[in-house]
């Protein structure tokens, strides 16, 4: 069963409130993506006007009403005498945020309903609607324990668009990864050496990609050992795959064509590449020179959209780490299902087609193209290849060995390409199960 309560200790204040229940009308009825909006430098206003602590609240919050919001709705319109009127989309994010917190969070359940109903109470809007805030979150306090699981059992997690393409996907699967979806995860470290030592100085594993799992900390992972001395950064286990693709790496020249913030550019120069790191966004290319500086590795960095990106010598090896819908990190990012749609998938394999067709020519005779990005949708992973290789009859897929990592041979497809989802590295707790979604691929020419 997923866990219901994110590790974070709620004493949530009225400001906090308020601002998760702005946060989550921006994500859902503006599509705003909760990364931006939680950005302490350029966020939203009503998040970094806050102090640190009621931040925490506000982001486990809204991690957890976006985790689960399709039930919490469910809930909310089964307790309600009449339908919520249309135009009350105040009151709806007010009752979402209000169960959350009692649903899924740590929260005395008095004190989430006393500041649902003073919510209600300064808010024009919702004035008339305090009663029912207060007796709507009530009940539900008293009734969830029956309740909540039976909800959880027959509500689809997250939007229908969202649901219906994870199920023509995966069929026989798909049903344990929308439920994993729902689970916080674990943190994965990619270390520079010794996963073992890591592993114990840290409390944590070591998975089969060589990467080092720990439970999520109370407090910053920066505040961990290792974190100031570079010794390994943040990164989950299927990430951590595609670099690891490549047959040789040592003395070779690389170009990452889509580099940032950084993770496979320190795992390529860390394997020995010479890497140029390019990518079109000077912020994040910023953010990258940091994290590389930090961990004492030294690439050279290009400022340029990939396919504006001339080498006429060509690369060793190209990685292509395309953008995508991200639908792989719905873990992390519970907003993805509300903030994208099918839309943006087809829009997004146009410009992974694009950067795929340039990076081909960056290769050398003999040299490999690792594609990958962190869609679960196939339209972004196997059929955008397959359709590159019907237009590029001397390209071929290179198959990765099965054995490769032992324990994730179900990770590999019948192509040799590798397919990794959240349903992936079962666990006996949950939240220390799963991978992200990734698609990985490597390609050569005859
Ligand atoms: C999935 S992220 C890459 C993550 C990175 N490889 C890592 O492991 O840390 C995609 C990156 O591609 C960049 N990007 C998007 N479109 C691009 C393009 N046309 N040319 C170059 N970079 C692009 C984005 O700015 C973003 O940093």
């Amino acid at each position: 069963m997923p866990s219901r309560y994110d590790p974070v200790d709620l004493k949530p204040g009225l400001a906090a409130r308020q601002a998760a229940t702005r946060l989550l009308a921006a994500v859902t009825e503006s599509r705003a993506s909760l990364d931006g909006l939680l950005d302490p430098a350029g966020g939203n206003p009503a998040f970094t006007g806050l102090g640190p602590q009621d931040r925490l609240l506000v982001r486990a919050i809204l991690l957890s009403a976006l985790r689960h919001l399709r039930v919490i709705d469910a809930y909310i319109d089964e307790l309600v005498t009449s339908p919520l009127p249309e135009g009350a989309k105040a009151l709806r994010q007010l009752l979402r945020v209000g169960a959350a917190q009692i649903l899924f969070l740590d929260v005395p359940d008095r004190a989430a309903v006393d500041l649902a109903v003073s919510q209600a109470n300064g808010d024009p809007r919702n004035r008339r609607f305090a009663g029912l805030v207060n007796a709507l979150l009530r009940r539900m306090g008293r009734e969830k324990e029956s309740r909540l699981s039976e909800l959880t059992a027959t509500v689809p997690p997250f939007p229908d668009w969202f649901v219906s393409r994870i199920q023509n996907a995966y069929s026989q699967e798909a049903d344990s990864i929308l439920s994993m979806l729902s689970v916080p995860p674990a943190i994965d470290l990619t270390v520079k050496t010794d996963p073992a030592g890591w592993a114990e100085r840290l409390g944590g594993t070591v998975l089969p990609t060589g990467s080092v799992r720990i439970a999520r900390p109370a407090g910053p992972v920066t505040d961990l050992e290792g974190y100031d001395g570079g010794d390994w950064w943040v990164q989950d286990a299927a990430a951590s795959i595609p670099a690891q693709m490549f047959s040789r790496l040592d003395g070779l020249e690389v170009a990452d064509l889509c580099a940032a913030p950084g993770g496979k550019t320190a795992q390529l120069a860390l394997a020995g590449a010479r890497v140029t790191a390019c990518d079109q966004s000077a912020n994040r290319l910023e953010r990258l020179k940091g994290n590389l500086s930090r961990l004492g590795l030294e690439v050279s960095t290009h400022l340029s959209r990939a396919q504006d990106f001339k080498a006429p010598e060509g690369f060793d090896g190209v990685l292509v780490d395309a953008p995508c819908s991200s639908t792989g990190t719905v873990r992390r990012h519970p907003d993805i299902p509300y903030t994208k749609g099918p839309e943006d998938i087809t829009r997004l394999t146009q410009v992974q087609r694009a950067l795929l067709d340039h990076a081909a020519g960056l290769v050398r005779p003999k040299g490999e193209l690792v594609f990958s990005n962190c869609s679960l949708d196939p339209e972004e992973g196997e059929l955008m290849v397959q359709g590159f290789l019907a237009d590029h009859p001397s390209w071929r897929i290179k198959p990765v060995d099965a054995s490769r990592w032992p324990g994730m041979e179900a990770a590999i497809t019948e192509l040799g390409e590798v397919r990794t989802h959240p349903a992936m590295l079962s666990d006996d707790d949950p939240a220390q199960a799963g991978l992200d979604g990734f698609y990985a691929v490597v390609l050569t020419q005859e």
